[in-house]
């Protein structure tokens, strides 16, 4: 039987695009969810092997719905990222004027990169949030009225979109940065991580033990200490009341990596839990240098020399 990973749906978002590149899903039935809820709860349950969702973005920064996601509830894995570049195409039903669009729909992430364009050309216009960039172009194929009752004009959508969903594009290549990529990743049950290329990533969740002035330092000292460069560190709340926030983080490098697996250790000792979230390729595969001092090696030299003294 093949495996299934569900992916956030319909068919022709750009996670589905980004799903047909990840080499572990070659053969596999992809299914689509209608949430980033959905599809990670499809994983918890056991229902699939894996779900594909989006995470972070060159413009928007996080994809919030995703982090929480993986930040809260059973503990997942991301064992595969991949970035993919986005162009967003306005998609109308056949027949609709550029000049007669008034109701967009679109994801938060697409609406984001669009901002510009659409105050520039449509500027009376009014954006409303689907639960993806395709479920909008469905809806306007559909004329599926919003929540006010009104049927949208055009959606915000990949070119691929207005294909399957048998819409007109209105204008093409409109996001505000022709270079925006998205990163994806693959999520999975806990498991082993794969093993280390060079060209790793790992991804972290820390929670402060107690609210105190350095919190935050002693949490970026544990990596500097080590040499590990962050990639990525965004505060999030715990969802445990006003104020109280965890940090997940991407770092450069690989658990099995000593001075990653070193700055993990000392995490585990500063804060109140630690969320290991998986050491995976990086997308990019840039072999980041390692610092003097921070080598494997030069960890297993430390420790040798601290055993000789202790005798
Ligand atoms: O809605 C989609 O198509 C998605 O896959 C989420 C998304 C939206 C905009 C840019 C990248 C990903």
């Amino acid at each position: 039987m093949t495996d299934r990973y569900a992916y956030l749906g319909p068919e022709a978002t750009f996670t589905e695009a980004a799903a047909l590149r990840f080499p572990a899903l070659a053969g596999a039935t992809l299914e689509p969810s209608p949430t980033v809820h959905a599809a990670i709860a499809a994983v918890r349950a056991g229902d699939v092997t894996g779900a594909v969702v989006p995470v972070e973005n060159s413009v928007e920064g996080s994809v919030n719905a995703t982090l929480d996601e993986l930040i809260r509830g059973e503990p997942l894995a991301i064992a595969a990222e991949v970035l993919l570049p986005v162009t967003f195409t306005l998609l109308a039903r056949p027949g609709t004027d550029l000049a007669d669009v008034r109701r967009i729909v679109t994801h938060p992430v697409a609406e984001a990169q669009c901002r510009a364009w659409v105050m520039a050309k449509l500027p009376d216009a009014v954006i409303a949030m689907g639960p993806s960039t395709a479920a909008a172009a469905a809806s306007v194929a559909n004329r599926t009225p919003g929540s006010d009752g009104t049927v949208y004009d055009a959606a915000i959508a990949a070119p691929l979109a207005g294909e399957r969903y048998g819409l007109d594009a209105l204008a093409v290549d409109i996001g505000d940065d022709s270079d925006a990529v998205t990163r994806f990743v693959l999520v999975l049950p806990p498991g082993k991580p794969s093993r280390p290329t060079g060209s790793d990533k790992t991804t972290l969740v820390a929670f402060i033990r107690d609210d105190h002035p350095g919190a935050l330092l002693e949490i970026l000292e544990q990596f500097s200490a080590r040499g590990v460069n962050l990639t990525r560190i965004e505060s999030r709340p715990t969802g445990n009341g006003m104020g109280r926030y965890c940090f997940a983080i991407d770092v450069e490098g690989h658990v099995a990596d000593a001075r990653v697996g070193e700055a993990m250790m000392g995490l585990r000792r500063v804060c109140a839990n630690v969320r290991f979230l998986g050491s995976y390729a990086r997308a990019d595969g840039v072999r980041p240098p390692v610092l003097p001092g921070t080598a494997n090696g030069d960890f297993a030299d430390a420790a040798t020399w601290l055993e000789q003294l202790r005798g």
